[in-house]
């Protein structure tokens, strides 16, 4: 995917399809939150989002479970506002100590997962009980992924870049509560 040039971020929008509105999201949302529910049932967990993107998938999914929670978040990222991945920059850690604790680790998406991969040893590392991720949308592709998948998956979309509902483009339109994604070639 190249990287696309832009004087103004509704040139972004304009250059966009509609991939999933606000209540196809709102029904993976549900159906997630049934699933985790049932998995962890009356057990306390911290759930740990991933900033920036999971900024409105983690607030969402916490206001559907029913367990006691304590609620964190690590600031990780590979894209840095690009549409290509790289690195990963771990720029803060999880604030609560996660010894011995059931860790729900929640994302925005799983593209190649190397992300969620790093953060799960990360956990892991620190001595959690158990680790499992949630991610709102995977990216179906055939590269090569890391690590397992997320346990819990919202929607499975195509291989294009998307954007809204926490995701960026160019840093722009997390706000939106729908997703989108980018014309083909851009
Ligand atoms: O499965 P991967 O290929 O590792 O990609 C997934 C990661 O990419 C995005 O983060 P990004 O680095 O863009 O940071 P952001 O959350 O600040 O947008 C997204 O939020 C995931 O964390
Ligand atoms: N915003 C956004 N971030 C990503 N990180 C990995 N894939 C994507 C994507 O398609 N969109």
């Amino acid at each position: 995917m190249s990287e696309i040039s832009f004087s103004d971020p509704r040139e972004l929008l304009e250059q966009s399809d509609l991939i999933a509105g606000r209540d196809e999201i709102g029904q993976a949302l549900d159906r997630m939150a049934v699933e985790i529910n049932a998995h962890y049932g009356d057990s306390d967990i911290i759930l740990l989002a991933v900033m920036t993107g999971a900024i409105l998938p983690a607030t969402w999914i916490a206001t559907r479970l029913n367990m006691p929670l304590r609620m964190d978040f690590v600031h990780a990222t590979r894209y840095s506002g690009q549409t290509q991945g790289g690195e990963l920059d771990f720029r803060v850690p999880p604030r609560l100590n996660l010894q011995d604790q059931h860790v729900l680790v929640v994302d925005d998406i799983y593209d190649v997962g190397l992300t969620l991969e790093l953060i799960e040893r990360y956990c892991l590392a620190r001595g959690a009980r158990s680790v499992n991720s949630a991610v709102l949308v995977r990216k179906q592709h055939g590269r090569e992924t890391a690590g397992e998948l997320p346990r819990f998956i919202g929607m499975d979309v195509d291989d294009r870049y998307v954007f809204g509902c926490g995701m960026d483009v160019h840093e722009h339109w997390r706000h939106l509560t729908e997703l989108r994604a980018l014309e083909e070639g851009e």
